[in-house]
């Protein structure tokens, strides 16, 4: 057969698709803040100290034991006083209120079950730094979003070799900085996408939009909740804290990104039939978050 009349590759019939939503058992009697997940959240600067706080609000909406929301010092107070539930991790700050290359130092040796980075950090070097050190050195899963996946583009080999998950969250634009393809060619083409770079790399995709395709390379999933009063800044930043927690209560990674997922469309879906799309921001996320829990866990 020449070339030419090659059948272009795809992943076909090799891929599973998965509908069924994971069980969401209930909560052992006997359990404590240890038990659930020591969720580190890694966001936020100066002027985007809500990315770190809605982050750690989504977590604590999706059963986290313990959620530490680690920014730059200069926004640490702020983030603080949005809720009092999380803890705050100082990192030091550059002129620009954001995370310098020692931050780091901080967060070496901590004893987290998850860690998140990215969402609200800006570009710098010291970012990329940060970055790399974790997929470097952290025994803990990681999600990866925003900034976090910018610092990424060009060079996703670290992404390699990793012992523990990385599950990176990408909407068209960030991935199309991650495969250096257009997102005209992104959006006419999103599972393929998604399935191969996740195959590539073993790492769990969740490219985000309408229909956001979550895969680990072998199974994929397409979720169907959510709706255009999601198009808000800051939707993605509580989606990051939602599957930072299911991870660090011990879904596997596939099965965390795709429940975070639904529960995070099925809370915008629950807030536009009561609020209406237009005015439904992320806090109204978090607001009715608990109520698609309950309808997962109350069959
Ligand atoms: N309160 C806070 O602190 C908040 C902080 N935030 C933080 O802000 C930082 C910047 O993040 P960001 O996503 O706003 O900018 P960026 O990565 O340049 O992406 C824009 C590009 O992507 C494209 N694009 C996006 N979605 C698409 C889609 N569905 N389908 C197709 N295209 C899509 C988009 O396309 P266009 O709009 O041009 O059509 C454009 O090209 C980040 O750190 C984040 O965490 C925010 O979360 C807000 C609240
Ligand atoms: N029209 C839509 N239908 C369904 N989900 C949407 C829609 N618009 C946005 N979303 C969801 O909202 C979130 C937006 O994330 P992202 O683009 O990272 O926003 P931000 O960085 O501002 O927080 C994603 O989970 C995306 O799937
Ligand atoms: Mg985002």
């Amino acid at each position: 057969m020449t070339p030419e009349f090659r059948q272009p590759f795809s992943l076909g019939d090799a891929m599973r698709r998965v509908t069924e939503l994971p069980p969401i058992g209930e909560r052992d009697p006997q359990g404590h803040k240890g038990t659930y997940g020591r969720v580190l959240i890694v966001a936020g600067s100066r002027g985007m100290s809500g990315a770190g706080a809605l982050s750690g609000q989504g977590a604590l909406r999706s059963g986290a034991g313990l959620v530490t929301v680690a920014c730059p010092d200069v926004v640490a107070p702020i983030v603080a006083g949005v809720d009092p539930c999380y803890l705050t991790l100082w990192l030091p700050s550059d002129r620009q209120g954001r995370v310098t290359a020692q931050a780091y130092d901080k967060l070496r040796g901590r004893k987290d079950d998850v860690i998140a980075v990215g969402p609200g950090m800006g570009a710098s070097p010291a970012l990329r730094r940060l970055v790399l050190s974790l997929l470097a050195h952290a025994s803990a899963p990681l999600v990866i979003d925003a900034d976090g996946l910018n610092v990424l583009a060009g060079h996703i080999e670290p992404l390699a070799g990793r012992a523990a998950a990385t599950i990176l969250t990408p909407h068209p634009g960030e991935f199309s900085r991650l495969t250096g393809r257009s997102i005209a060619a992104i959006q006419a083409d999103r599972e393929e996408m998604a399935a191969r770079f996740a195959k590539e790399h073993g790492v769990v995709l969740v490219l985000k939009g309408p229909g956001t395709v979550i895969t680990d390379g072998t199974s994929l999933a397409v979720n169907d909740t959510g709706n255009p009063g999601m198009g808000t800044g800051g939707s993605g930043d509580v989606l990051t804290g939602i599957i930072a927690a299911l991870l660090g209560q011990g879904f596997e990674p596939f099965d965390a990104a795709r429940l975070g997922v639904y529960l995070h469309g099925r809370a915008g879906d629950l807030a536009a039939e009561d609020i209406g799309m237009i005015s439904m921001t992320p806090v109204d996320l978090l607001a009715w978050l608990p109520q698609a829990f309950l309808e997962l866990a109350t069959p």
